[in-house]
């Protein structure tokens, strides 16, 4: 059924994509700049010729859409009819992407290509000092390269929510990357979001304990997520290429910098949601802004720009979203160029004597929110959400 699915969208496909089972080789591509040239592009279209397997309809939908995105620009076809099955899913994959830049959908689609490989080769394929990918990961893509671990949000579809199987994986690759051999790690999002906060479908998956024993296990979850971040020991450094909403924009107070395009906007609704503040921002938004502005943002919901959140304190730099990837890349690899025990060692000196205040900060949002999440207003919030989306 698939494979047959398939064979009618290669109807509507660049030839490239017509091609996609032959053995695998080397990835070879330009790295010098992390925005990839137009010849890493081209690489990565032959290389998609030579995959070795079958990488499946959602990721052929992916490669579609980011190829689009980087040929064409934003989707400016009609929307297929509801029975066009497959080509109202192609058309849904590249409006998806939104506004993204061409250049980011270029590199994108480089870095899913360089993922797919590098996939298929075994580790002792993997050249000492050529770009290392992590594969096992469902929701992220994880490189490790130029003494940098690149953490990426991939749920573009849904605006990389993060479920609880991407809360997993960030910790894990967190884990990772404290003890791989780069310098610095950076944590950004795939797609025309940074990423949407809280998947709020994770409400929906109640356990036979009753929804008691899931906000008593998501109150576990989230203090173990938000300890990782607090306990992270080389610079972090978040590169917000879109909006951000909720969680994804409380813990940017425990990032050591945060660059941001001018297309990102930072929402925290928790108030709307019926929710309370997490990621120790009940803490390191009141330092950071100070109570009044924190309480704009965290009690009453106000969405900041890119600009005021800079103005604020709580995003380090603000690019053009034309020039973000290439200026904010640029100044990261200089970054990691610099001695990295001497980093590790300023960032302790920086951050250690708020740990234990952080931890304790954490430890109490979490159980604010574990008695929020059982209340009328959280559930009804969920629940307009989630009817509103058709999800129920
Ligand atoms: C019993 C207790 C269990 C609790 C378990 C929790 C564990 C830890 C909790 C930590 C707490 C965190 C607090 C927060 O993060 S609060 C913030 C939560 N996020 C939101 O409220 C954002 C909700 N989304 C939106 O408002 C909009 O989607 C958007 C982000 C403004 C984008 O709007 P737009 O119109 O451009 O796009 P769509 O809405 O069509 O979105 C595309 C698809 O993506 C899905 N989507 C987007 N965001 C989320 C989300 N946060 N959760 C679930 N799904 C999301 C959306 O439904 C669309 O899906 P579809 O294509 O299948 O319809």
């Amino acid at each position: 059924m698939a494979i047959a699915a398939w064979r009618l969208a290669q109807r509507w496909c660049p030839s490239y994509l017509q091609v996609i089972s032959f053995p695998v080789v080397q990835l070879h591509m330009n790295r010098a700049a992390m925005t990839a040239s137009q010849k890493d592009f081209e690489n990565a279209m032959n290389q998609v010729k030579l995959l070795k397997k079958d990488p499946g309809n959602e990721v052929k939908l992916k490669l579609y859409a980011l190829y689009k995105q980087a040929t064409e620009g934003p989707c400016n076809m009609p929307k297929p009819g509801v029975f066009d099955l497959i080509n109202k899913a192609k058309w849904d994959a590249w409006n998806t992407l939104g506004s993204l830049p061409k250049e980011t959908a270029r590199q994108n689609y480089v870095d899913l290509v360089s993922s797919l490989s590098s996939s298929l080769e075994s580790s002792s394929q993997v050249e000492p000092g050529t770009d290392r990918k992590s594969t096992g990961y469902e929701t992220l893509m994880v490189t490790s390269e130029g003494g940098i671990t690149k953490i990426t949000l991939n749920r573009p579809a849904k605006k990389n929510a993060i479920n609880v199987e991407m809360y997993h994986e960030i910790m894990r690759a967190l884990k990772a990357a404290s003890k791989d051999d780069s310098s610095i790690t950076v944590l950004t999002g795939n797609g025309d979001y940074y990423s949407s906060g809280n998947d709020l479908t994770n409400f929906t998956d109640i356990p036979p304990g009753g929804v008691e024993e899931k906000a008593k296990n998501s109150a576990i979850l989230l203090r173990e997520f938000v300890g990782c971040f607090i306990d992270f020991p080389k610079p972090l450094i978040a590169v917000v290429n879109g909006p951000a909403v909720g969680i994804s924009v409380t813990i940017l107070g425990l990032f050591d910098v945060v660059y941001a395009s001018d297309r990102a906007t930072f929402h925290t609704p928790f108030s709307h949601l019926g929710q309370s503040p997490e990621g120790c921002s009940s803490y390191t938004f009141l330092k950071i802004m100070g109570p009044a502005k924190a309480t704009e943002m965290l009690v009453f919901g106000k969405k900041l720009t890119a600009g005021e959140a800079c103005a604020q304190g709580l995003v380090t730099a603000v690019f053009p979203d034309s020039t973000f990837q290439k200026e904010v890349w640029t100044r990261l690899k200089a970054f990691a160029k610099l001695p990295p025990n001497a980093m590790r060692i300023s960032k302790e000196v920086i951050r250690n004597r708020e740990k234990e205040k952080l931890h304790a900060v954490n430890a109490e949002e979490c159980s604010v929110l574990q008695e929020r999440w059982l209340s009328d207003e959280c559930m009804n919030a969920v629940v307009n959400f989630l009817s509103r989306k058709s999800k129920l």
